[in-house]
């Protein structure tokens, strides 16, 4: 019989053993965990399942309001089944959990809540008020198989929640401001992905749901994208740099002064040379083309369509 850590929020030396690796109907290499919690007067027991250490870890990096869980929508429903909170957790679990998939969100690892970050000075960009230990602990721990009690940032009241039992998943997605910050998490990511958006597309994009969805008005949404900016420029914005793919969206070059911002311009970067990423090309791999489609073959509304692809440096790697 093993013994391992699992990785709790108040002790990172709490033990459990584990029995025999059983076959699910997910097809997922289970192992049946018994977890002692100490208490100071007796010692309880609970009994968790993991999968037994074959999960994947994919990191996505993006700013408040850049679309991370838009994206993660879409992918979780490409790799199977739709995403949903945890059942009968925290109503205001930042989780998503479906078939195949568990989304966390690394706000959860604010080590300091809304009125600490006010008392310090600090955003929330700021590696200071993160915990990067528990994070990497924690990840580290879903990675090799063994479940873990993760803390919950709520972001109703600003306060750090019970935490919520995480279980290892086929496929782990770690998104939010920080994944490739921390050089101990980025050496566990299998894939990372950096979601760069255009500080005018961003603006529209927050102003458009911050004020229809979260009753903010125009001043104080300004004024929050202006103060977090030099801990955006400082903690956030490099970590693109380490990103397998980076999928940038720009204002587009098709009309001339837009400023409605509903035509957008993406440009997908992705690095050679990943383990088990083959990039995608337009018609013949390592040649530089540019493409207007003719108008008769396929059509779409003004102003038209423009494609264009070809090799490129990216921070010194061939993208
Ligand atoms: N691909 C997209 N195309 C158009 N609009 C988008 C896209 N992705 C996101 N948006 C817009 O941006 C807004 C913010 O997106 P989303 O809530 O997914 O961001 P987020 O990074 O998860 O934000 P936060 O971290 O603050 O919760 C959405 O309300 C949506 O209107
Ligand atoms: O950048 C953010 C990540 O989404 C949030 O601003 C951060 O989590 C702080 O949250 P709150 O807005 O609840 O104070």
């Amino acid at each position: 019989m093993a013994v391992c850590t699992v990785y709790t929020v108040q002790s990172l030396n709490s033990t459990c053993s584990i029995s025999k690796p059983t076959k699910t109907h997910l097809g997922f290499n289970q192992k049946q965990l018994v977890f002692f919690k100490k208490t100071t007067t007796r010692r309880t027991t609970t009994e968790i399942t993991c999968s037994a250490g074959d999960t994947v870890v994919i990191g996505l990096a993006a700013d408040s309001g850049c679309g991370k869980s838009t994206f993660m929508r879409r992918l979780t429903s490409v790799f199977g089944g739709a995403a949903e909170p945890p059942k009968g957790g925290n109503p205001d679990s930042n989780t998503l959990i479906s078939d195949t998939t568990t989304v966390i969100c690394l706000d959860d690892y604010h080590s300091l809540d809304r009125t600490g970050r006010k008392e310090k000075g600090v955003t929330a960009l700021d590696p200071r008020a993160n915990n990067f230990d528990l994070m990497y602990e924690q990840v580290k721990a879903i990675k090799s198989g063994v479940a873990v009690e993760k803390p919950i940032y709520n972001h109703v009241t600003g306060l750090i929640d019970p935490p919520e039992l995480i279980k290892p998943p086929k496929i782990f997605v770690i998104e939010g401001l920080h994944p490739m910050y921390d050089a101990r998490v980025r050496e566990l990511l299998d894939f990372s992905i950096y979601l760069d958006i255009s500080n005018e597309v961003k603006f529209a994009w927050k102003i458009q749901r911050d004020m229809a969805e979260r009753g903010h008005s125009l001043e104080s949404i300004k004024a929050s994208i202006e103060a977090r900016k030099p801990d955006f420029d400082a903690y956030i914005d490099p970590q693109k740099q380490y990103a397998d793919a980076v999928i940038e969206v720009l204002p587009t070059q098709l009309i001339p002064d837009d400023n409605e911002g509903k035509v957008l311009r993406v440009r997908l970067i992705m690095k050679e040379g990943v383990k088990y990423f083959n990039p995608v090309y337009l018609f013949d791999e390592g040649s530089t083309i540019s493409w207007i489609p003719c108008g008769r073959k396929l059509t779409c509304s003004y102003p038209g369509i423009k494609f264009s692809y070809g090799p490129e440096t990216y921070f010194g790697h061939e993208v």
